[in-house]
């Protein structure tokens, strides 16, 4: 079984318990508590293949035991980053995300880096009062290398689905979820022992 974690990051308010809650229930109820961070687990089928997946959507107020920005780069296979469409400082606060998992991931292959960050600008049912351009969102998406959205957690609930779904699939494909499948830890203990006890004897042909 494969497991996926993502995690759902940006500025206060922009979205993300909507987004999460959107694609997990297909509601949007409006009102989210946000004094607690909170891993949602869902059980998945993608392609015919059986996923475990973890979604990191973390609390923008100081709450105890709260994960550093670092630890949930650290911890995520793919990253939803998200800002507000009418809010100029969420997308400021989204871009100095997307550096520093850039700056943190360096040694991420491109075509996985390519595929696992993807910026969103949300709330698009907004666009009447918006601060943030598309072409903005489009412009910082191709030079950080990540794929770009703008939807509406409130008013589009198939975008939400797609969007989700297509991380997934990307994240179930590529980057750390790629190597933990590759070198499973109990397979490489096995090898090892199996090694010391007969790697000595063993010669090379
Ligand atoms: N108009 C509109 N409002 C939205 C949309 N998505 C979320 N909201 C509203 O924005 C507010 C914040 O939404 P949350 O999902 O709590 O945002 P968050 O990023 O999880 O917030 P924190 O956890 O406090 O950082 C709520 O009042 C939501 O109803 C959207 O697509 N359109």
């Amino acid at each position: 079984m494969n497991d996926i974690k993502l995690a759902v990051l940006g500025g206060e308010g922009v979205g993300k318990s909507a987004l999460i809650v959107r694609f997990l229930t297909r509601r949007f109820i409006g009102e989210y508590a946000s004094s607690s961070e909170c891993i949602y687990r869902k059980h998945l089928s993608i392609d015919g293949r059986q996923l475990n997946l973890e979604l990191y959507d973390p609390c923008s107020q100081a709450c105890e035991g709260k994960l550093t920005l670092t630890d949930q780069i650290h911890w995520a296979d793919g990253f939803i980053v998200v800002y507000d469409i009418s809010d100029r400082s969420s997308f400021i606060k989204a871009k100095a995300v997307v550096h520093l998992i850039r700056e943190l991931n360096l040694g991420v292959a491109k075509r996985d880096a390519d595929t696992l960050v993807f910026l969103v600008g949300n709330k698009q049912d907004l666009c009447h009062v918006r601060e943030v351009r598309r072409e903005e969102g489009q412009r910082l998406a191709a030079e950080s290398q990540c794929q770009f959205y703008e939807l509406s957690a409130a008013e589009h609930y198939q975008e939400v689905v797609l969007m989700f779904s297509k991380m997934v699939h990307n994240a179930s494909l590529g980057g750390k979820a790629k190597e933990r499948r590759r070198r499973p830890s109990g397979s490489k203990s096995m090898a090892k022992l199996i090694n010391n006890v007969f790697g000595k004897r063993r010669k090379s042909v």
